[in-house]
């Protein structure tokens, strides 16, 4: 997942969509970037790094205008550390695009050599996004006839790159002279909402990954982008919207309400924090059904994304909630850090255990998620360490079997810490007294009782079922031989980035 936001405006746009970034930062670390419109002119500053390190004041005087886009990536496909893969991208014809993607085309690779056999479009880099931003382009093409060009004609082209792309994607684009484009793919696997704000001379409008951009910059949210659906506003704020797929359905990402997204968000009519919670209520059945609650002492989150969970699991066990770790706040999710020696480090930089909350107890730890089992396997050593008697864990998600390909970066099972180990393989590699995971069906049962009009989730990670039903064989192996030539390549930058800021430092190691 990225964060991605676009705004349309009556007054300058580059602040509003900088603090929208700030607002989205969790969803994408890793690079950052802006684009603004003056008249037909695109001002463009990216880079690698989160938003505040980015864009300095310089940067943000250079970028005039009223409309613009915005975006904080978390790479999943190509290469972190390549800057020319941070986003916007920005192709010159037709009349000068520049788009932003949260998402992962699963056929990526095909399309980039049909781009260059069929459509004769060059693609420089690795990044699917670029690959998306030339069909396209390609596709508007062909659909504008005279100009200026039409909403019916935008929305034409939107409906052939749905034909022609596969996977997950939620995209806002600006048409340089027209207006401002977003799209989500035909399951709506991944967020996108539209807000608006009443000005003076009529309407601001903004649409984002997540309604918190929205409530945060003063906009008021006015309703999700539904899959498959095309929103056009144009440059005098008109709004046209148009149903652009054959087929649609809602099956949301289950991990963007287990991990991705912020609690405050509410993401397809459900709330994060409530589908959190209820995650923590089924898993104190779970718990309850795997050991009396009389030896468990003290329920102790692992920060940040598990504490709604932890916090209703504690309260259905009575036992009580203690904080028993503190989060080192200026220390990135370690989840979404590129390369394993990265996030490994973190997660003992990020986290650490207060003693008197450990001393001689018995503590269930409560994490949102087991993934790599990176962060497990150092708490719960921390927890050891700190005098715990004994260390429990439990995951409000199930257990995590197989590969994503929708945007969230876990493209080969061999990493996950679940994948072909039993309960016990898994217990005693994060070296736990007692594992508890949630079961799947519960989990998808309290969450989509907070939205009826869900046909499902896209819950591919826990149960192997790939909501589009297109994946190939050839299509997986693509991504993940993509990605595994990308995790040397990432660590040995990581390792890079490293030596550079230790000999910035004066430090050798
Ligand atoms: O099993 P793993 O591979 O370690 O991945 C899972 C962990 O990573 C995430 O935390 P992260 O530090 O990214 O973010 P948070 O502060 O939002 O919890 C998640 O909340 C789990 O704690
Ligand atoms: N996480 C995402 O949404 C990533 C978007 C795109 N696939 C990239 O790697 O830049
Ligand atoms: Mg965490």
């Amino acid at each position: 997942m990225c964060g991605i936001v676009g705004v349309i405006s009556q007054s300058p746009v580059n602040q509003l969509i900088y603090d929208a970034l700030l607002l989205l930062q969790h969803r994408g670390q890793d690079a950052a970037g802006i684009v603004t419109m003056q008249g037909t002119k695109c001002f463009m500053h990216k880079a690698r790094g989160m938003v505040r390190d980015v864009f300095r004041t310089r940067n943000m005087r250079a970028l005039p205008g009223n409309v613009g886009l915005g975006q904080v990536r978390y790479p999943t496909a190509g290469n972190a550390y390549s800057e020319e893969e941070a986003q916007p991208f920005y192709v010159n014809a037709p009349f000068g695009i520049v788009l932003v993607h949260n998402g992962n085309l699963t056929n990526a690779q095909t399309l980039k050599q049909e781009l260059f056999a069929v459509d004769r479009r060059h693609i420089n880099t690795e990044s699917d996004t670029e690959v998306l931003i030339n069909i396209l382009a390609h596709e508007l093409e062909l659909a504008a006839r005279d100009l200026p060009l039409t909403p019916e004609e935008v929305f034409k082209a939107v409906a052939a790159v749905h034909r022609r792309i596969k996977g997950s994607y939620a995209v806002v684009a600006l048409i340089a002279g027209y207006g401002l484009l977003a799209f989500r793919d035909p399951y709506g696997i991944r967020p996108l909402c539209l807000g608006e704000m009443p000005t003076e001379g009529g309407k601001d409008y903004m649409v984002a990954s997540e309604s918190v951009a929205m409530e945060g910059t003063g906009h008021r949210f006015v309703r999700d982008i539904a899959p498959g659906e095309a929103v056009f506003v144009d440059l005098a704020g008109q709004v046209h919207a148009q149903q652009c797929a054959e087929r649609s359905s809602l099956n949301p990402c289950m991990f963007e309400f287990v991990y991705l997204a912020r609690p405050d968000s509410v993401i397809d009519g459900i709330s994060v924090y409530q589908a959190r919670l209820n995650m923590g209520e089924t898993l104190a059945q779970r718990v309850i059904s795997t050991m009396p609650p009389s030896e468990i002492d003290v329920v102790i989150p692992i920060p940040e994304s598990s504490r709604p969970a932890a916090m209703q699991l504690a309260q259905k066990l009575g036992k009580p909630y203690r904080e028993g770790f503190v989060k080192n706040r200026y220390v990135g999710r370690t989840f979404i850090m590129p390369g394993q020696s990265v996030r490994k480090k973190s997660v003992r930089q990020k986290l650490n255990a207060i003693g008197v909350e450990f001393k001689g107890r018995n503590v269930l730890l409560v994490d949102d998620s087991i993934v790599r089992g990176t962060t497990s396997k150092e708490i719960v050593q921390m927890a050891r360490e700190a005098g715990a008697n004994k260390v429990y864990m439990a995951s409000a998600a199930p257990p995590v079997r197989y590969p994503n390909v929708y945007g969230i970066d876990m493209p080969t099972m061999e990493e996950l810490i679940a994948h072909n180990r039993s309960m016990e393989e898994i217990r005693q590699f994060i070296g736990a007294d007692a594992l508890i995971y949630q079961d799947l069906e519960g989990m998808k049962r309290v969450v989509s009782a907070l939205q009826p009009a869900l046909q499902g989730f896209e819950a591919s990670c826990f149960d192997g079922q790939y909501v589009t039903g297109d994946v190939s064989v050839a299509d997986f192996a693509a991504i993940r031989a993509q990605r595994v030539a990308q995790v040397t390549e990432e660590e040995e930058g990581a390792d890079r980035s490293r030596l550079a800021l230790q000999s910035a430092q004066g430090t050798s190691h």
